[in-house]
Order: C-alpha cells, then sequence, then structure tokens
C-alpha cells in the first residue's frame, strides 16, 4: 500500500474510472482481461457471465485506468436476479469518468440500442467496435461503413476498433482513453490490477468452468457461495458450494460417477494455482436451494 505514497507526482498524470457496457457476449470480460493484462473477470461462450462489477487497473507511467466491468443485460429468463443485474448496470456506470460500450463488428442490433439508451447523456461515450478478426469485418471498407452507420445511433467521444481475443490495437485503446480521464495522481497502488479479493477470483474461477462445462440453460439456475477461504503455509483451502435449484440439477452437475464435477473442481484448482501462484486445496459441492433466484434477500446474502 506505501505505493500510493511514494508515487512522484507527475505532471499532466490522468487517473479515473472507465466503465465497460455493452450487451451479452460482445467481449467485454476478454477485452478487460487484455485491458489489465491478467484474468480477473470470466469469459465464457455463453451469454451472460458476469454477474459482479469487476474493477481491473491498469497503470503506466502517464496514467492509471481503473475499469469498472457491468454485467450483460438481459432480456429473457426474467426473475429478480436478472431485474439486479440491469440495474447494477446504471450503477455501475454512475460516476465514471468515461464510458467504454463495446459492440461487435458489423453487428449493431437492439440489444445494443437499449444499453445506449440506459447511459447518462452527460459521460463521453467511446465507442469500442471488438472482434475485427472475423470474417467480413476484416474488410476496410465494409468495416467503415458499418462504424458511419452506428456513429448516426449516438454522439459518441471517439471510436476504436479492436480484436480482444487477439490483443489487436488493445495500447491503441489505451492512448485513446488517457487524454478522456482527468488529471490526477493513481488512485490504487501501481502494482494492484484489481480490487477483488482472492475468494471473489475463486468464486468467479469456478462459475467459468460451470458455464464451460454445463448445458445452455443451466447456469443461470446456479449460484457459487465461498464457504470457506483459508491461507496456510503458502497453502489456500478453499471450499466452494454450487447451489440450484433442484435435485435433478445436482444429477447433472455431478455427473455420471461424478466425473463432471471433478472436471470442474480439477481445472478450476489449476486456474486457482496460478491466478494465486500458490497451491490450492479446493473442494466444490452441490447444495439444493430451491427457488433461490426469487429470493431477492438470499442474493443480497450472497453480496449482489
Ligand atoms: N473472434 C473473436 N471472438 C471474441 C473476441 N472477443 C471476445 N470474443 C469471444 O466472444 C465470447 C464472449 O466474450 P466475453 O468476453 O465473455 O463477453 P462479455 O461481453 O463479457 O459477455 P457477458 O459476460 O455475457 O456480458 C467469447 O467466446 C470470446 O472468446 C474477438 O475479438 N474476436
Amino acid at each position: 500500500m506505501n505505493t500510493l505514497d511514494t508515487t512522484p507526482l507527475k505532471p499532466d498524470y490522468r487517473s479515473g474510472f472507465i466503465a465497460i457496457v455493452g450487451r451479452p457476449n460482445v467481449g467485454k470480460s476478454t477485452l478487460m482481461n487484455h485491458l489489465v493484462g491478467q484474468k480477473v473477470s470470466i469469459t465464457s461462450k455463453k451469454a451472460q457471465t458476469t454477474r459482479h462489477k469487476v474493477n481491473g487497473i491498469y497503470t503506466d507511467d502517464t496514467a492509471q485506468l481503473v475499469f469498472v466491468d457491468t454485467p450483460g443485460f438481459q432480456t429473457h429468463h426474467r426473475n429478480a436476479l436478472n431485474d439486479r443485474l440491469n440495474q447494477n448496470v446504471t450503477e455501475a456506470v454512475a460516476g465514471v469518468d468515461v464510458v467504454v460500450m463495446v459492440i461487435e463488428a458489423l453487428r449493431f442490433t437492439d440489444a445494443d440500442r437499449e444499453v445506449l439508451k440506459q447511459l447518462p447523456r452527460r459521460v463521453p461515450v467511446l465507442l469500442v467496435v471488438n472482434k475485427i478478426d472475423k470474417g467480413q469485418a476484416k474488410d476496410a471498407a465494409t468495416l467503415n461503413a458499418f462504424i458511419d452507420q452506428v456513429r448516426t445511433e449516438y454522439d459518441f467521444a471517439g471510436v476504436e476498433v479492436v480484436s480482444a481475443k487477439h490483443g489487436l490495437r488493445i495500447a491503441n485503446l489505451i492512448e485513446d482513453l488517457k487524454p478522456m480521464l482527468p488529471e490526477g495522481i493513481p488512485l490504487y497502488p501501481e502494482d494492484m490490477v484489481t480490487d477483488k479479493s482472492s475468494r471473489f477470483l475463486a468464486m468467479e474461477i469456478v462459475r467459468e468452468k460451470l458455464f464451460r462445462y454445463l448445458g445452455e440453460e443451466l447456469p443461470y439456475a446456479m449460484n457459487v457461495e465461498v464457504e470457506q477461504f483459508e491461507e496456510e503455509d503458502g497453502l489456500y483451502r478453499i471450499y466452494i458450494a454450487v447451489l440450484v435449484d433442484k435435485d435433478s440439477q445436482k444429477g447433472i452437475l455431478i455427473g455420471k460417477g461424478g466425473e463432471k464435477l471433478k472436471k470442474i473442481s480439477t481445472e478450476a484448482r489449476l486456474d486457482m494455482e496460478k491466478l494465486f501462484d500458490t497451491k490450492v486445496f479446493l473442494k466444490v459441492w452441490v447444495k439444493v436451494k430451491s427457488g433461490w433466484a426469487d429470493d431477492i434477500r438470499f442474493l443480497r446474502e450472497l453480496g449482489m
């Protein structure tokens, strides 16, 4: 924490908060992971994997960019959980210095328009066109025509094109963002990439595995809770419960002979060992909690 005190005040140093918004699956988490150079948010091929906002922090000699990752918008699956997800988007955006609106190249939909509608007019919005590595988007004329079209939808402060997955033009994006931030000292220690606890990151890793290994709908009916997290002689002991709605879901998650749950736990443990740079003992088990997604009080207990 000393870093804050010892950081010399550089002239023109910039620092501030940036919200990354966009409809589900446009690549917000992938982008943030590249921006901060470490896996702090989770990614998945399925939509809506980001439930908590995660702060990713990028620091260099001239600026500190603090990213707030927001959950995607959810238009189907209406329940109390999704109402809170949408509420979180507006909350996360209030009070930031810049909004990064991520869209997919050559694909601008009503869901994107919905996101734009939620943005406060007084905050500058940088349009980031992601997935430029894909198909027709590689053709500059096609991409430019698409961008011109999207620019008619909103008064964007600027436009950048990237491929988050391949780390293309991420440095350009960082340079675009710097002058959009106010002058000021670093808000966090320079070596910090996230203000989320190890506990939170452990939970996110397990959630990512659930999305990766279960069918389309199932993970939406699940949540993950860290029951115990202990550090002892360089070993992390982590006990994680997966909460499901029904017995049948429990069966699917555990799999034949416990195989699926074992695979999920093993992969999660390996990711955690890499992230925490230490040995991890991980136990994941399944609990049935009927109707949890509609129980607001329960969501609060989970910190949502
Ligand atoms: N081809 C290509 N795929 C990408 C790119 N960026 C992200 N993806 C893929 O798009 C999918 C969704 O990425 P995420 O980062 O999880 O998207 P998200 O916007 O955070 O999604 P939610 O959490 O649902 O809001 C994943 O399969 C990524 O690998 C890109 O630049 N190019």
